[in-house]
């Protein structure tokens, strides 16, 4: 069972068996000889430094690398040490998941077995089901579609990873390596794959397939080995402190502050509603006690589930964890100005952005076993560290705080729409216990076709709050927050 999951994929499953074509490489170094520790069918490649269908690039990046490793390299670390190269006959079999720039699949090699990371040498001894969930599972790129939209190779992706986000998160990240997948000629099946299974996919993805690479991902399997025990939770922890260009009076973070924007701005049928969409970033990773956060969790998991009740102490132990206060230091310690003052060429700005993205897979138990009787979870990994860039990125960013300030999303006490006032959709941290703004101190954010001047359908005249004209589909947003009215303010008549 996977909880809150971006973008869950179940397939068929199904094995790509893919020929294997005779490619010239280079001799394998001797370690290649004596293999990989847990997988003899995968070798080493050791990069000499003139192979030619490595770039300059590319070439400069792994330079980079070996000298972030050296002279100590950790231990089963492929950089200082080779890259795995994927021998022909390897089968790729389910679709884990896929986004709008990678896809994970599942991983079998030649000889059945299947691969492991660094972590897992000392795991021999456990079951088979243990050992496979200690494995690795392939990630690809995918083509881009807006092929204007400047992007990081996996190279490029790597050092930063090993450089940047390793040294901050430490064990909490997603062990992720490179992969060389010319050997193993599996882009054109894969990509005969998704084309059998396109109609399966979500509708966002279909029709979307694998670049050729000679660079994949072998990335931690986070899956459960016993769904019937164990449960895959994942999700964005986001913004996980406020925004430093919040107004002083938000009753908002950051996140549910955008999320009230979006819920708004891009109505949709059938588009959860922000106190569904993800839980309130303040209440994760932070020391405050606030048992609210089991209340959020609560929405997601359907109320004649058995498990629920246990699964809500499961979570509401699962914000506590370290690794989210160890995020969101990183995430504060990178960004003091906000996007409203940051500057393009800062990089830490644009650590903390990564970092403000990247996803969080925990595995957690729902049921105690034997060994372990209370509910802590049982990994907390964090992925999916995209390197953003600020030149291309700080104006959409800037645009956001701007609109989110100046609409009132992160200070609106209420919605006011065709004569009808309600309460915004959101559950944030902050709107918590606060007492009632005095009338003259209330922000309405009043919502108005878009080919609408403002003070047609305006407020009460004896309401002297101050209003954000929001423009956008009204009938829509009607239906969309039908369980959200409220009586209008004491003291207020309808105009
Ligand atoms: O702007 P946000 O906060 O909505 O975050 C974007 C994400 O939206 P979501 O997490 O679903 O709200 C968005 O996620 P989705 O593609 O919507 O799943 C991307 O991660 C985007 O980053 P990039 O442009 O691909 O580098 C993310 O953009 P930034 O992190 O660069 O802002
Ligand atoms: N290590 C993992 N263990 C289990 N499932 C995973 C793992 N990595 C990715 N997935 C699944 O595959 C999906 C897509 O993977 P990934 O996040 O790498 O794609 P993406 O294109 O980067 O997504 P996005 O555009 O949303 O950032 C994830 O949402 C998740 O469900």
């Amino acid at each position: 069972m996977v909880l809150w999951r971006k973008k869950p994929f179940v397939s068929p499953t199904a094995v790509i068996t893919p020929s294997s074509p005779k490619i010239d490489l280079r001799p394998a170094s001797p370690r290649a000889a004596r293999g990989y520790a847990s997988s003899p069918a995968c070798s080493i490649y050791s990069v000499c430094g003139d192979e030619a269908w490595i770039s300059q690039e590319d070439m400069d990046h792994l330079r980079q690398l070996s000298e972030v490793h050296h002279p100590a390299p950790q231990n089963g670390d492929p950089y200082g040490k080779g890259v795995r190269l994927l021998p022909p006959g390897c089968k790729v079999g389910r679709l884990v998941g896929e986004g709008a720039a990678n896809a994970v699949f599942e991983l079998v090699l030649p000889d059945g077995s299947y691969l492991y990371h660094q972590n897992s040498r000392s795991l021999t001894h456990l079951s088979l089901a243990d050992m496979r969930c200690a494995g690795l599972l392939l990630r690809v790129a995918k083509a881009p579609i807006d092929g204007d939209r400047p992007r990081f190779n996996y190279l490029q992706q790597y050092q930063y990873y090993c450089t940047h986000i390793k040294p901050i998160l430490g064990s909490y990240i997603l062990h992720q390596e490179l992969v060389i997948l010319r050997d193993a000629n599996l882009i054109d099946p894969i990509n005969d794959f998704l084309r059998a299974i396109d109609h399966q996919r979500d509708l966002k993805f279909r029709g979307t397939f694998i670049e050729p690479s000679e660079w994949g991902f072998l990335v931690e399997d986070m899956q459960p080995h016993d769904p019937e025990t164990t449960i895959l939770v994942e999700f964005k922890p986001k913004w996980l402190s406020q925004s430093p260009n919040a107004p002083k009076n938000a009753i908002r973070c950051r996140q549910c502050a955008k999320e009230l924007y979006s819920y708004i701005v891009d109505p949709q049928v059938g588009k959860p509603v922000p106190t569904k969409a993800k839980p309130c970033p303040l209440m994760i990773g932070n020391d405050a006690s606030n048992p609210a956060f089991t209340d959020s969790v609560c929405r997601r998991v359907p109320s004649t589930d058995k498990r629920r009740k246990r699964l809500n102490s499961t979570l509401d132990v699962l914000r506590n964890e370290p690794a989210f206060k160890t995020l969101r230091l990183a995430q504060e310690a990178n960004d003091h100005v906000g996007p409203l003052k940051a500057d393009k060429k800062d990089a830490q700005f644009a650590l903390a952005m990564t970092l403000r993205d990247c996803t969080c897979f925990a595995q957690v138990l729902t049921t105690p076993t034997q060994q372990q009787d209370s509910f802590k979870p049982l990994k907390i990994r964090f992925g999916d560290f995209d390197m953003k860039m600020p030149e291309f990125k700080l104006t959409y960013w800037r645009t956001i705080e701007e609109q989110l300030i100046k609409g009132g999303f992160y200070t609106a006490d209420m919605i006011y729409c065709r004569g009808q006032f309600y309460r915004p959709p959101t559950k944030c941290y902050l709107e918590r216990g606060r007492p009632t703004r005095p009338m003259e101190e209330l922000e309405v954010i009043h919502l108005q076709e878009p080919q609408q001047k403002n003070g047609v359908d305006s407020l009460p005249p004896t309401m002297k709050s101050m209003t954000h004209a929001i423009h956008t589909d009204v009938n829509l947003m009607e239906k969309c927050l039908e369980h959200y009215k409220v009586r209008k303010p004491e003291g207020s008549q309808k105009g």
